[in-house]
């Protein structure tokens, strides 16, 4: 590997200027970067996937981390940048120019492999929403590790009974295993975003038979649609919900916040 020019040298070089519409907020702190790259676990010689690399800062430590990288990029600026590490790391990097929301990651990969994005949030949180609703599971992707505005992060990983706790949490939760790996403050990009971030780890879990995801979507909307209400009230308008908690055992004062993943999960089984 030859020696790397600093980050910033590079960004100037070509004119990288951060587009707003583009969502960029670049990371050059490579300590932070290497911090990043260990959350996955050893890297060394796996398939990685990384969306939006932009100038290449999480790329580097990447590959400095032993991955083997396909980065999609869709700001074609950003491309020489990136083709000097695809000649520092031989062999190592594929670059792919193109909106990742339109392509089929697994096709790409052709087997299974690592995702790893700081992404813009609109963005990032579609791309989780696709991940985690793959028909296959466990899925092809073996691991996912994403940026989030904070309090996005802290909606994935939330327990019951906290304010934190909701859809979002219940549809990770019950086919993955999610972590907050570490906070991000907001000045360790540039630009500045207005809003902390953090790190979200996951990785699938066995899928719990006979649960159809589309029932346990229902029956999470309806449930913290109404959150401050008791389930008697807020499940009332699906077929066979209050029958379901009785035999569940399920109290039907209770309200949707106090509901473990489990409990959710039993009564969208006994729903499906
Ligand atoms: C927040 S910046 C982060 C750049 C770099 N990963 C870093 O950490 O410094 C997000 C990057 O994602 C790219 N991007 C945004 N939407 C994308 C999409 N739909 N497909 C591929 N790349 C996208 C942007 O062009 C930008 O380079």
């Amino acid at each position: 590997m030859a020696d790397l020019p600093p980050l910033r040298e590079v960004i100037a070089r070509h004119g990288l200027s951060a587009s707003k519409a583009l969502g960029q907020n670049f990371l050059l702190d490579a300590q932070l970067l290497d911090r990043i790259t260990a959350v996955p676990g050893d890297l060394h010689d796996r398939a990685v996937l990384e969306i939006g690399p932009g100038p290449g800062g999480l790329t580097r430590a990447l590959l400095k981390a032993g991955a083997r990288v396909t980065a999609i990029e869709m700001d074609r600026r950003c491309l020489p940048a990136l083709a000097e590490l695809e000649i520092a790391f031989p062999g190592r990097l594929r670059v792919i120019e193109g909106d990742a929301m339109k392509l089929d990651h697994d096709a790409i990969m052709g087997e299974p492999y690592a995702a790893v994005a700081n992404l813009p949030y609109n963005v990032g949180t579609a791309l989780f929403t696709g991940w985690l609703s793959a028909e296959e599971w466990p899925p092809r992707w073996t691991s996912l590790t994403l940026m989030f505005q904070q309090e996005v992060a802290q909606r994935i990983v939330a327990q019951p009974g906290t304010d934190a706790y909701g859809r979002l949490a219940v549809l990770t939760q019950w086919r993955s295993t999610a972590r907050l790996a570490m906070k991000v403050h907001r000045s360790a990009f540039t630009p500045s975003p207005k809003v902390m971030s953090a790190i979200v780890h996951l990785e699938p879990a066995a899928m719990p038979d006979g649960v159809s995801p589309r029932v346990l979507e229902r029956v999470t909307e309806a449930a913290f649609g109404q959150r401050r209400k008791m389930l008697r009230q807020s499940l009332k308008g699906i077929p066979g919900a209050l029958g379901t908690l009785e035999a569940l055992a399920i109290d039907p004062q209770r309200r949707a916040e106090t509901l473990s993943v489990a409990e959710f999960v039993a009564v969208a089984r006994e729903l499906s």
